[in-house]
């Protein structure tokens, strides 16, 4: 078995260079098949979820060809089959985009029941609300969901919780429908903007995309287009934690700087110096950061995806923080993996309490999800000793090279087996 082993003691220094966003890159991918034109996506981030949903294109017939995955070409126009089945659909949460997408270009989708990482429940009932409002009958039997639509009527669309997946979804499948459809209550994250402009340069009119209400006007045909994904916002404020907690000074390029403003201002109100370039941050670490609360929200909140690495930070901090998950109900299944480091953690309910502690101490530990693998390296970095860090399978999932970059900084961390 694959293992993380990493030595503390080096600070994080240096630069780095900021992937393709994952988050957009996997709802980008299953929208191009919208068209039966060729789509070109550039700066495609290489990790598992993207090389799945390439398994997937292909399961459908289409045509797909990339340099690394740097980037990937795109040739919808032989799609023969409607049904994305089996382990590549299980594996990962953004499968369910072939359904918005398939039911928009074809009128009918069947998708393996998602997987991502086991941090909540994680419904689809909103995604569902959102297809049937269109005029799609949805089903899910034997762990599948099928979606048909003799034709799709754009229609108002409340969510009742601000989805990132529903809001993507609902996009997809509105795209090509007849009339205008209004999502109200969507996610303004980062990444629907850019499927919005993705959808956009292929021919869609798409409004409002990064505010609560986003109107979308049915076009009839939409073709191929090129289009760059954005930088990651959730890989970029890991690296931003990383140098802080090692005390490091990491200047981190190809990021938009706007997209990191509620992780830049909590780690500034810990005490960490960042300053801000046009497309970089630099993060200079210091020697006892202040504890601080934290609070979980939908963008431009604080995000969930960076509340377990945050954590790590806060176990050495001075004082107590309470960091709050209002997104997931079950994201702290890192903090059993910390207190084997010596963290002083308490958990009740979304709540967690973290009376900081002098240090850390390695430990064999677990990444229990994407997340969470991420924060075990950060631990791993500064935990006194040696951290192995095991089920390498959920960072594999979502950061792309994430050794290679944490040693280029210095960091002391090596793939092995055993
Ligand atoms: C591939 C991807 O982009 N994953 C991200 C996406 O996940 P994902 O799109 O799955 O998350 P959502 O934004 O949909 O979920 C937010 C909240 O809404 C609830 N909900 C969601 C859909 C639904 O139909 N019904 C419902 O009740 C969820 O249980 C959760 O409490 O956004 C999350 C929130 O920023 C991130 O943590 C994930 O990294
Ligand atoms: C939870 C995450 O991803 P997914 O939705 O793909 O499980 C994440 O990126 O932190």
């Amino acid at each position: 078995m694959e293992k993380l082993l990493i030595k503390s003691g080096n600070k994080l220094q240096g630069k780095i260079r900021i992937s393709g966003a994952k988050n957009a890159a996997v709802a980008i991918i299953p929208a191009a098949i919208l068209s039966g034109d060729i789509c070109f996506i550039e700066n495609l981030p290489k990790i598992n979820d993207v090389r799945q949903l390439e398994q997937i294109l292909l399961q459908l017939g289409a045509e797909v060809e990339h340099n690394h995955f740097s980037k990937m070409k795109i040739n919808a126009s032989t799609i023969n089959n409607y049904e994305a089945l089996g382990d590549s659909a299980r594996s990962m949460r953004a499968s369910y985009y072939f359904l918005g997408a398939m039911l928009g270009r074809f009128g009918k989708a069947a998708v393996s029941l998602p997987g991502g990482c086991n941090i909540g429940v994680r419904p689809i009932d909103q995604h569902i609300k959102g297809f049937e409002a269109l005029g799609a009958k949805v089903t899910i039997e034997h762990g599948v969901v099928r979606a048909e639509a003799k034709e799709l009527i754009g229609a108002s669309i409340y969510l009742d919780v601000i989805s990132v997946g529903a809001t993507i979804n609902i996009m997809l499948a509105a795209v090509k429908a007849k009339g205008v459809t209004t999502i109200e209550n969507a996610a303004k994250e980062p990444h629907v903007v850019d499927v919005a402009n993705f959808l956009n340069a292929m021919g869609a009119d798409i409004k409002g995309a990064g505010t609560d209400v986003i109107k979308i006007n049915g076009v009839e045909e939409l073709h191929g287009c090129d289009h760059m994904v954005i930088p990651d916002q959730i890989e970029a404020g890991t690296y931003m934690i990383a140098a802080a907690a090692t005390q490091g000074n990491v200047t981190i390029e190809n990021v938009i700087p706007y997209h990191l403003e509620s992780i830049s201002a909590k780690l500034m109100e810990m005490g960490v110096v960042i300053k801000e370039y046009d497309d970089s941050v630099q993060v200079i670490g210091k020697e006892r950061l202040k504890s601080v609360d934290l609070k979980t929200l939908p963008y431009p909140g604080f995000p969930t995806d960076l509340q377990q690495p945050m954590s790590v930070l806060l176990t050495i901090a001075e004082g107590t923080s309470v960091v709050t998950e209002s997104i997931w109900e079950n994201r702290f299944r890192h903090v059993g993996e910390l207190k084997r480091m010596g963290a002083n953690i308490k958990v009740e309910g979304r709540v967690a309490v973290i009376e900081g502690v002098e240090k850390l101490s390695g430990a064999e530990v677990q990444a229990t999800d994407l997340r969470a693998g991420a924060a075990m390296v950060i631990a791993g970095l500064i935990g006194e000793g040696e951290t192995l860090i095991s089920n390498l399978i959920h960072i594999d999932r979502g950061y792309e090279g994430l050794e290679e970059k944490m040693l280029s900084l210095g960091g002391n961390i090596k793939r092995i087996q055993a």
